[in-house]
């Protein structure tokens, strides 16, 4: 009862100072049908949820590389700026892959030289060997990020070489980076499923996820390529991966393909995980796996962290302008449900 009341009295200080000032729109507060909200969030079992998340915004990578026509870097940079001024700690700006194989990424050293850097807002890229972490740090990026699969097929298709043989590569920017004192994060593709093998076993994604920290990743994101996974399957991931890698080095990146995306994070909210990637508006796809949709949007992962009231430092109206942004500027309606809900009232 007397945690009961210590949760009730935290949760509205956060939501009185954060969530409800007395400019935002009625429609941006999480609704509960005829019942106080605050004596709602009292009752429900929340009490051992984190008070803080990080979101690491993946719309300007994830979200764009697979846009047929080529997005313009004035937009590209100009989107960036609009997400850092939101609030979002953590943005994956851009790939120094090769433009053979993604054509939209082309301009990464354009992009990563003009976006407006701002303290407290770490501005990362792809890198899939050392010729594109070479450039990705003469280019001025804080962070880099190497990503391999736990499908040896899609490991094929992605980067051109088997899983080890990947290993192998990512070791030599590991190496690189840390002499540099750039933090090396990692991902894993095909967590929950392969568009070319199927399922994939907890057991594998937990070995790649463990070599990948083994070479010097500060956290492993563990991605669901396709979308396929469901909070259960997500349960059993996380239950097998943090046998070998703590729960604080994990985070879950989700695609909304099947409508699971928001469950899926709650279920990893649940089991401990405190850092989720999102893309805004919901853009994005990887070109490598056929009929995968976008990432979970980051507006909606936003409005479902305040209805939990757990702080995430975004500003959501800001962040809306962005996607809206970005959505009128390749000419797509937002993949947000939040975003496209309160249109109108914006
Ligand atoms: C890894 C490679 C380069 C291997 O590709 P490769 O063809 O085996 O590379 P290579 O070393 O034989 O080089 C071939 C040519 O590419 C050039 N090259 C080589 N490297 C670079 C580079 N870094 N930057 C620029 N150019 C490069 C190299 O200089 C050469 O040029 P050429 O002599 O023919 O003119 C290629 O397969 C590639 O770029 N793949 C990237 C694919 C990609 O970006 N996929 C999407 C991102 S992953 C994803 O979306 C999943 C994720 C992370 O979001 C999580 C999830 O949802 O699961």
């Amino acid at each position: 009862m007397f945690c009961c009341q210590l949760w009730t009295g935290r949760a509205k200080k956060i939501l009185t100072e954060l969530l409800l000032p007395e400019t935002s729109p009625r429609s941006l507060t999480p609704h509960v049908f005829g019942e106080d909200y605050f004596s709602v969030l009292a009752s429900l079992d929340i009490a051992g949820l984190p008070s803080f998340v990080k979101l690491v915004e993946v719309g300007p990578r994830d979200g764009l590389q697979n846009e047929q026509s080529m997005v313009p870097t004035d937009i590209k940079v100009e989107f960036i700026n609009r997400l850092a001024d939101a609030g979002l700690p953590y943005i994956e700006a851009t790939s120094f892959v090769s433009p053979k194989w993604v054509p939209q990424m082309a301009d990464h050293s354009e992009v990563m030289k003009r976006i407006t850097r701002r303290p407290g807002t770490v501005f990362s890229a792809l890198t899939p060997n050392l010729k594109g972490f070479e450039a990705a740090v003469a280019a001025g990026v804080q962070e880099v990020a190497i990503f391999g699969a736990a499908s040896e097929t899609f490991s094929k298709k992605n980067i051109n070489c088997s899983i080890s043989e990947s290993i192998e590569r990512f070791k030599e920017i590991t190496d690189a980076a840390h002499k540099l004192s750039i933090p090396v994060r990692g991902y894993v593709s095909c967590v929950l499923g392969c568009p070319y093998e199927g399922d994939i076993s907890p057991d594998k994604v937990a070995q790649v996820a463990k070599s990948l920290l083994d070479i010097g990743c500060y956290e492993i994101s563990l991605g669901d390529t396709i979308g396929v996974g469901t909070p259960g399957a997500v349960k059993k991931l996380i239950a097998v991966v943090s046998q070998v890698i703590p729960i604080d080095q994990i985070a879950i990146h989700c695609h909304d393909t099947y409508g699971q995306a928001l469950a899926n994070i709650l279920a990893a909210l649940q089991m401990g995980v405190k850092v989720f990637d999102s893309s805004a508006a919901g853009l994005g796809g990887c070109p490598y796996a056929k009929g995968a949709s976008g990432n979970v949007s980051t507006e909606d992962v936003v409005y479902m962290m305040n209805g939990l009231a757990i702080r995430t430092g975004v500003d959501i109206h800001k962040l809306i302008d962005a996607g809206h942004f970005i959505s009128s500027a390749i000419g797509r309606k937002s993949g947000s449900k939040v975003a496209m809900a309160t249109k109108s009232s914006l």
